[in-house]
């Protein structure tokens, strides 16, 4: 061979051995160490991590992961997300390069777990090919439609007086135990006939109420189509504040894969304490309340990634009900007004309503939806506005009447029909009232058909007008849903069905001999005690 080929076939023989030697050569990739500085309540201080980035999760001894949140030349602030009492100064931390992501996916419907994924129902592990990060950008403005289908929660005040469309933020706000989380539950129990997939996140909550809206969601079957995302309140304030960013990347998932998605975040009082603690111990600079001045921001950021898309990104939609709970009904406190400022409406819960006995305690004159009206069904618009001012011409005159003052006929007759709708849009825990329902109820009340029926008979009445609804023709009751407006001819059939149904609770007009012999024996009586004297 020749001295040239030869050459050649040598060079490319030892080009190939240092091929496989390089493949066969375990790639060393480095590891960013750094060291504990200082352990706190819920937080670390960590140096020699020159390189990390806001938002990295950080690993130390034990599997205890931290997400790098003040990240100073020297020195980074760490909220811890798990049980810290092992660790302490000096010991390792370890970069991992990625942000927090959370398991997504149709395995987590009917599973209750925590904000890192991990299950706590017992049920093992969740199983999920796909994760998203917890923070993620909201869809751009060019990306969203107009909210314009409605979101039927089976409440008949908020359905017909402050209606929430699906991709809307309806924000739910009172003192406590004023029934907030009830309207939530009830909402998530309505969702099923509607093929809409719910998210509830307790956040910071008592482990007795979480245990009690899990067995309600359970026991209703309601778990089939929900997610429940926890954190108690003993649970380090790290996971509080990532619990509604986790929960609302679960729920993006479905959203995004084209789905009508609800999402409670219960309550958002807790997650801004979480984050004021997190924002203290940090020494971050506090503002009004004590609360971060970035405080507005991480609400508003988690808020606004509920939306409506375009049909052409899958038509999908998300619309969120977090919950406030406010002190001594100050609704102008510092956190509600940031909420009501970013929402597209409130619905306010007052706590003189619920003493009454007036459930659900929805204070109609303080709640509003901003949107949901150009949603609401057509039918429920024909009978909304007149049933909205009637009712607070009522509350109006009604404090008159506790003056003892008289009352002329037209007054009366508001008040009497003031108190009518008030007993009627009265509802029960767990009861979903279904649309034709309700509707049916409206119009009746509009036509003042349950002014005649005497206010302890309400109740039943309302029973026997419900059951009266399968009566109507299936041709009126489609066009309920469909959105179209009824004829004047289906609300004569309605009305009459109505009438009929309520027929047998008016009073039967007394008869004159009924009311004779009592003033007679009145009468007799008198003067027999006269005689006895
Ligand atoms: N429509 C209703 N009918 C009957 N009872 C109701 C109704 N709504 C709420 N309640 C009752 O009122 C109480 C308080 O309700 P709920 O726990 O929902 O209030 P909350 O404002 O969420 O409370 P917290 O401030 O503890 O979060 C509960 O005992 C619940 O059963």
């Amino acid at each position: 061979m020749e001295p040239e080929r030869l050459k050649d076939v040598f060079n490319n023989a030892f080009n190939e051995i240092n091929q496989v030697r390089k493949s066969s050569t375990p790639t060393l990739t480095p590891r960013e160490v750094g060291t504990i500085l200082t352990v706190s309540t819920d937080i670390a201080n960590v140096s020699g991590l020159p390189g990390v980035g806001y938002e990295e999760i950080v690993k130390f001894p034990g599997d205890v992961f931290g997400i790098a949140f003040n990240v100073d030349e020297k020195e980074v602030g760490v909220i811890l997300l798990g049980e810290y009492s092992h660790l302490h100064a000096g010991d390792e931390v370890e970069r991992t390069g990625r942000v927090m992501d959370v398991s997504v996916g149709e395995s987590l419907l009917g599973r209750v777990i925590d904000p890192l994924g991990r299950p706590l129902d017992g049920k093992g592990p969740v199983i999920s090919g796909k994760r998203l990060p917890i923070e993620r950008s909201s869809a751009p403005i060019m990306d969203r439609a107009p909210v314009t289908v409605p979101l039927q929660t089976g409440i008949k005040v908020i359905d017909a007086l402050i209606p929430i469309g699906r991709g809307q933020r309806e924000l739910i706000l009172g003192d406590r135990q004023t029934g907030k989380t009830a309207i939530a539950i009830d909402t998530i129990l309505n969702q099923r006939d509607y093929n809409v997939l719910c998210v509830y996140c307790a956040i910071g909550q008592r482990a007795s109420a979480v245990a009690r809206a899990v067995a309600t969601l359970r026991e209703k079957g309601a778990m089939d189509y929900t997610v429940v995302v926890v954190t108690e309140g003993n649970d380090p304030s790290g996971l509080t504040y990532i619990a509604p960013y986790a929960a609302t990347s679960i729920a993006e998932y479905f959203m995004e894969a084209g789905r009508d998605v609800l999402i409670v975040y219960d309550d958002l009082t807790n997650h801004a304490r979480a984050y004021r603690e997190l924002s203290l111990l940090l020494r971050r600079p506090p503002g009004r309340e004590a609360y971060p001045g970035d405080i507005f921001y991480i609400h508003s950021r988690l808020l606004e990634r509920a939306t409506h898309l375009l049909g052409e990104l899958g038509g999908g939609s998300l619309t969120a009900l977090p919950i406030i709970e406010t002190e001594a009904q100050n609704i102008s406190a510092y956190i509600p007004t940031n909420l009501i400022s970013i929402t597209d409406g409130q619905i306010y819960l007052s706590p003189s309503l619920f003493e009454l006995g007036v459930l659900p305690a929805v204070d109609v004159g303080k709640s509003v939806s901003r949107v949901g009206g150009k949603a609401q069904l057509a039918v429920y618009r024909e009978v909304a506005g007149a049933l909205k001012l009637a009712y607070s011409q009522f509350e109006e005159l009604e404090a008159f009447t506790r003056f003892g003052a008289r009352l002329d006929e037209n007054t009366r007759k508001i008040i009497e029909h003031g108190r009518r709708i008030r007993a009627l849009l009265k509802q029960p825990e767990f009861s979903p009232v279904p649309v034709p329902e309700q509707i049916v109820i409206l119009l009746a009340l509009d036509a003042k058909l349950f002014d005649s029926v005497p206010l302890d008979r309400i109740i039943d009445a309302e029973h026997s007008l419900r059951a009266a609804v399968a009566d109507i023709p299936a041709e009126v009751r489609e066009r309920f849903n469909a959105d179209a407006e009824l004829s004047d001819r289906d609300r004569e059939i309605i009305l009459e069905i109505a009438r009929k149904a309520l027929e047998r609770f008016r009073p039967e007009s007394k008869p004159v001999t009924i009311t004779k012999p009592e003033v007679k024996t009145e009468a007799k009586s008198m003067q027999e005690t006269k005689e006895n004297v």
